[in-house]
């Protein structure tokens, strides 16, 4: 038979199978009571993300925008029930005040799809995720913070050189934000986490910054090796399959496991986050109470969050390997570049757009450098820069970098909705949180297409509803890395705006969309802009 025909053969075959399992999810929701998108426009609406041609946001937000009114939608999933809350006091019920029931994020990501990516703190679950989360958290808080400060710092002034030099040679700078801002993040969590210099800002050629880009490329295998495990788990198991690539595994044993064994032997000490690991995991770090309370300086961050105390119920529970503690520095690789580097291109792109705000980030920017008397900005004075503070907050509602959460449910539960009426959810019922449908609600933000820091100003910042800003997540499962975030993203903009302005030029695209995607959240037309020298 023709090779071609045997593959129309198993699609069609492979798309009955998941219709199949539409057609089963939707016939459990029938008893609920409650509007949702039939199988056939869910189907249509999947296997378009799949086929990569709408980001999944946005197929998110078409769903969310169709259901105004109600709280809480019922949405298919392939493996069990699932929702999508629109309602901020859903979120917050699910990921403070009950937070003992919605512990986990969905568990579909464990270690049977892949050791390393199933035991990063995302993935672990209850006393397993309390334990790790309880010996990761000391590393987040402002002290540490202080203490990598200086690291990033160094990275920056890199960046300016580099960008300076630029000048020097052609005249004018004009920046790809994604590269540009890529290899920044790439230099900072290199030299904060793994504790070497990665030399991606000043070298092009960097080995280093192109295995990065690697890392989170979702290719077709990746794709094939998904559907795999969700319509054929047991297979999946058998043939040891694994999500991360072997060069990937191999790189971070070698930064993070051989590192800490090397370091040990021979008594070597450095400020990073794999000297912070080595301290944790032999229970040496603690958070010293004064940390517990909101740090002074850190009160005029809006986006900040606070550290919830979680303790393990079962303390003895957990047998961590030198691998539990390289998923860690794995992921706080993973998250820390990419995220940041989004959060580095939309506000740049916002400020170029936007002459007004810019000016006014300028003029804080500029009071601070006349205080500071000629020498380095310092935390403190970063984190009592309030415009900065409120034009990061808007960035990150307009393109929050991490559009969607989630929580799953424990066991039987009677959530009770604004409506009046009560939904009785089930242990394994999944609840999506959409952040970026939310940020972009004009029920809670007013004109939300709008680039406004205003709305984060002290005088309208109380009007924001509980439970719908939400950049970093909510609860004691908040991100842990927001701090690092913030700080290396506020640093950064501080020292370019001492400098240079942004300037929209030729290249600079007229708006900014999403590139189709099922995982990804990616621009999708690169934004570029023109650095123009202060002096
Ligand atoms: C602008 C930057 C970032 C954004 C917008 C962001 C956003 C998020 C969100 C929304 C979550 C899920 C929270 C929830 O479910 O309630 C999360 C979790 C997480 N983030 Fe981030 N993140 C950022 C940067 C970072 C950085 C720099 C790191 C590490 C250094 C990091 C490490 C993590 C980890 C480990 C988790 C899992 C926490 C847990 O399950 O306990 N993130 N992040």
């Amino acid at each position: 038979m023709d090779f071609m025909l045997i593959i129309i053969w198993i699609s069609i075959f492979l798309g009955w199978l998941v219709y199949r399992k539409f057609r089963k999810a939707f016939d459990e929701y029938d008893s609920l009571g409650m509007r949702y998108e039939g199988a056939y426009e869910s189907y249509k609406g999947f296997v378009n993300i799949f086929l990569m041609r709408e980001n999944f946001l946005y197929a998110i937000m078409d769903q969310y925008d169709r259901f105004k009114g109600q709280p809480i939608i019922p949405v298919f999933s392939l493996s069990q029930r699932s929702f999508l809350v629109r309602d901020p006091e859903i979120v917050k019920k699910i990921t403070i005040k009950d937070f003992d029931v919605f512990v986990n994020h969905d568990k579909n990501f464990n270690e049977d799809m892949d050791t390393m990516q199933g035991n990063i703190l995302f993935s672990l679950t209850d006393d397993k995720w309390r334990n790790m989360r309880n010996i990761l958290s000391p590393i987040f808080t402002s002290s540490k913070m202080k203490m990598m400060f200086g690291i990033l710092s160094d990275c920056t002034n890199d960046f300016i050189e580099h960008n300076e030099e630029e000048m020097r040679k052609s005249g004018k700078v004009i920046m790809n934000c994604k590269e540009s801002f890529s290899r920044f993040t790439v230099d900072g969590i290199c030299s904060a986490v793994l504790g070497f210099k990665g030399d991606c800002i000043k070298n092009e050629d960097s080995e280093l910054y192109k295995f990065t880009k690697g890392i989170q490329k979702v290719d077709t295998m990746t794709i094939i090796k998904i559907l795999l495990f969700m319509f054929a788990r047991k297979l999946y198991v058998l043939m040891k399959l694994q999500i991360t690539r072997k060069e990937v595994y191999d790189f971070f044993y070698n930064a993070i496991v051989k590192v800490m064994k090397e370091r040990e032997q021979n008594g070597i000490f450095r400020p990073d986050v794999i000297q912070l690991l080595m301290q944790a995991k032999k229970g040496q770090l603690e958070i010293q109470d004064k940390e517990h309370e909101v740090n002074e300086a850190e009160l005029s961050n809006f986006s900040a969050n606070i550290e919830y105390d979680v303790k393990a119920k079962n303390k003895k529970l957990t047998n961590w390997t030198d691998e539990h503690f390289m998923a860690q520095g794995f992921i706080f690789f993973a998250a820390g570049f990419d995220t940041t580097n989004i959060l580095l291109q939309v506000t740049t792109y916002s400020l170029a757009k936007n002459k007004d705000v810019q000016q006014k980030l300028i003029d804080e920017v500029d009071e601070v450098v006349s205080a500071l008397d000629g020498s380095q900005v310092t935390y403190e004075a970063l984190h009592k820069m309030k415009y900065l503070d409120m034009v990061i907050c808007e960035a990150l509602r307009m393109w929050s970098p991490a559009g969607l959460t989630n929580r799953e449910c424990s066991k039987d539960y009677d959530l009770k909705l604004s409506d009046g009426n009560t939904l009785k959810l089930r242990s394994g019922d999944i609840l999506n949180i959409p952040i970026y449908s939310i940020h972009h609600d004009p029920k809670y933000f007013e004109d939300p297409e709008k680039f406004d820091p205003e709305r984060f100003s002290d005088e309208r910042k109380g009007s924001i509803v509980d439970g719908s800003y939400i950049p970093f997540g909510s609860g004691p499962r908040v991100c842990i890395g927001s701090r690092f975030a913030l700080m290396e993203a506020k640093l950064l903009l501080f020292n370019i705006l001492r400098k240079f302005t942004f300037e929209v030029c030729a290249e600079t695209p007229e708006k900014f969309d999403l590139k189709p995607s099922f995982a990804n959240f990616d621009l999708k037309q690169p934004v570029v802009v023109e650095l123009k020298s202060r002096n």
